[in-house]
């Protein structure tokens, strides 16, 4: 099955900032992609390219099959940006008929159903809580029967309550036929809804793996630990056989150890006697990944150590 997204070595500058240098990505009906990325990474820039409303300035960019700055393209996307401007004079009802009628198919039955908008279908948009506006605006990107769903941080400003039932909304209105990227700059958020985590910064992706292999994928766990810089041999020495990773201070070395088996590690730096401090394991988690990306990312002096 062809791809729906397609960017391939995609560039986009603004001024002297590269805002996307040379990203890559497919996504295909069924997924559901999470984006994560500090402030800056490039992920609204990706979302904007896709929708058409930024030309590239090099590499090519496909929504199912087509150029997104073509209109007819953008008959198969839906999306929500990180800010909407919804008119406040409209009632949900009008609101949703006029999005809808702009789609030669619709899902507006649905899409009531499972962002619960029955009950706000007689009230004025200006009259709704910043929640239900959310609610509202993300519900308008599924409504066209889109084949690609770009959500730009749907629950910022969402109370926990409303962030979760935004997440059970989102997950009832995905089909097998829809594709869904969504950043969010809660990492829970992506653990949760995404069956796929593509990480980013500085415009570049660090990590494109099933969401499902970040967590409990070999060498997932790490034992972190400190010893002094003339220390550091030995310890290379001893864990040769592991991959490592090492941030070096003035006088110490912390080293990060990924492995399955995290008392063996252990057991093997205690049994050596070296004088190690502030040992800890850290379980595996979405959060310890994109941390661990991003640090890497950014200090090209923290040497790898492969096993
Ligand atoms: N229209 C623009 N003009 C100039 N610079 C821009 C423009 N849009 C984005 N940038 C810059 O491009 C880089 C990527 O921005 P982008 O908004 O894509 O990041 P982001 O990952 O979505 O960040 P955030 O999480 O803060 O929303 C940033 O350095 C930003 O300042």
């Amino acid at each position: 099955m062809t791809p729906v997204i397609q960017l391939a070595a995609v560039g986009k500058r603004f001024g002297t900032i590269s805002a996307l240098d040379g990203v890559s990505l497919e996504v295909r009906a069924g997924e559901l992609v999470g984006l994560l990325g500090p402030n800056g990474a490039g992920k609204t820039t990706l979302l904007r390219v896709l929708e058409g409303l930024l030309p590239a300035d090099s590499g090519t960019v496909r929504l199912c099959g087509e150029d997104p700055r073509r209109p007819h393209a953008r008959l198969s996307l839906g999306a929500t940006p990180q800010e909407t401007a919804l008119p406040d004079t409209l009632r949900v009802r009008e609101l949703l008929r006029f999005v809808s009628d702009h789609y030669p198919h619709n899902r507006r039955e649905e899409v009531i159903d499972s962002f619960a908008l029955a009950g706000l279908l007689k009230r004025q948009v200006g009259a709704l809580s910043g929640g239900q506006k959310r609610r509202v605006a993300v519900a308008l990107a599924f409504i066209g029967a889109p084949r690609v769903v770009l959500l730009d941080e749907p629950t910022t400003g969402l109370d926990v309550e409303g962030r979760h039932a935004l997440w059970q909304a989102i997950r009832s209105a995905h089909t097998d036929h829809t594709a869904i990227v969504i950043t969010s700059h809660y990492i829970e958020e992506v653990e949760v809804l995404a069956q796929r985590v593509v990480i980013m910064d500085r415009g570049r992706t660090l990590m494109d793996r099933p969401t499902r292999e970040i967590v409990t994928g070999r060498n997932s766990q790490h034992v972190h630990f400190t010893v002094g810089r003339a220390e550091e041999p030995r310890v290379r020495s001893l864990l040769r056989a592991h991959a490592c990773t090492t941030t070096r201070g003035e006088a110490a070395t912390r080293f990060a150890v990924s492995t399955d088996d995290p008392d063996s590690v252990v057991r093997l730096i205690s049994e050596s006697g070296l004088a190690f401090r502030e040992i800890s394991i850290e379980k595996p988690s979405l959060e310890s990944a994109f941390l661990a990306a991003i640090r890497q990312n950014r200090a090209p002096s923290a040497e790898g150590m492969s096993s």
